[in-house]
């Protein structure tokens, strides 16, 4: 197990307001964080904050580079009309391209995440024509075809139903564990804490606090 990530004393501000006061813990590789708390409490504009402060500052030390964390956001509309195949879409999120078009290993890699998120059938679909679930899966593609170290994922206000939710969060896990990358997951849902959490940090009266998801279980 490899630190990814350590924070440590760090205060979440909105302009002058402070929302999380004297912030610390760790992220792991190979380990699923989940952000939990009330509407408004700061876990969105927590990850913000760690982002913009991926270096020089002396309360976040990520002990990776900034392009091998990926950001999926809530659930993004996209028009019906939006005419994108899905796997040129995907590969969207290949970093670091020399040439416009693709390499072998390129189309070998958008072909591989393809298949890990059960999408290798609509891979000439547009997206626009995509359900929401696939959608979703989409977007998670995007974001593991660059391998990351670190994905995060938000889905605060994601209006998607509870089987799709369960669905797409067995495929992270699945991928992330074979692959040993990190997951801080942003979410309301205490049942997928459950499931699928390592460790949630609560946030909670301007507090965050850490605990083993297994522990509390066992
Ligand atoms: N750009 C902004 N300008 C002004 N206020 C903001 C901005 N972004 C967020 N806020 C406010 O900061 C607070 C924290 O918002 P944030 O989105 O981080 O909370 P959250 O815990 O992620 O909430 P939710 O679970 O509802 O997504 C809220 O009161 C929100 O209204």
């Amino acid at each position: 197990m490899k630190k990814i990530l350590e924070v440590s004393n760090l205060d979440v501000k909105l302009k002058e307001r402070t929302l999380i006061s004297r912030l610390s813990f760790e992220i792991n590789s190979g380990t699923l964080t989940c952000i939990t708390g009330e509407n408004g409490v700061g876990k969105t504009t927590m990850v913000k904050t760690l982002l913009k402060n991926f270096k020089n500052n002396n309360h976040v030390n990520f002990h990776i580079k900034r392009n091998q964390v990926q950001y999926v956001p809530q659930l993004r509309n996209i028009d019906d009309d939006y005419p994108l195949m899905i796997k040129d879409f995907i590969g969207l999120g290949l970093q670091n391209k020399l040439l416009p078009w693709l390499s072998k290993k390129e189309k070998l890699s958008i072909e591989q995440v393809m298949n890990e998120t059960n999408l290798a059938h609509l891979a000439r679909t547009p997206l626009g024509k995509a359900s929401g679930g696939e959608q979703q899966r989409v977007f998670l593609a995007q974001a593991l075809v660059s391998n990351p170290k670190l994905l995060i994922l938000d889905e605060s206000t994601a209006s998607m139903d509870k089987d799709a939710k369960i669905e797409l969060l067995k495929l992270v896990k699945n991928i992330t564990e074979k692959t040993d990358t990190a997951v801080i997951f942003i979410t309301h849902d205490p049942l997928l804490v459950q499931k699928f959490g390592d460790y949630d940090l609560e946030i909670k009266n301007q507090e965050g606090i850490l605990k083993s998801v297994k522990g509390v279980n066992n």
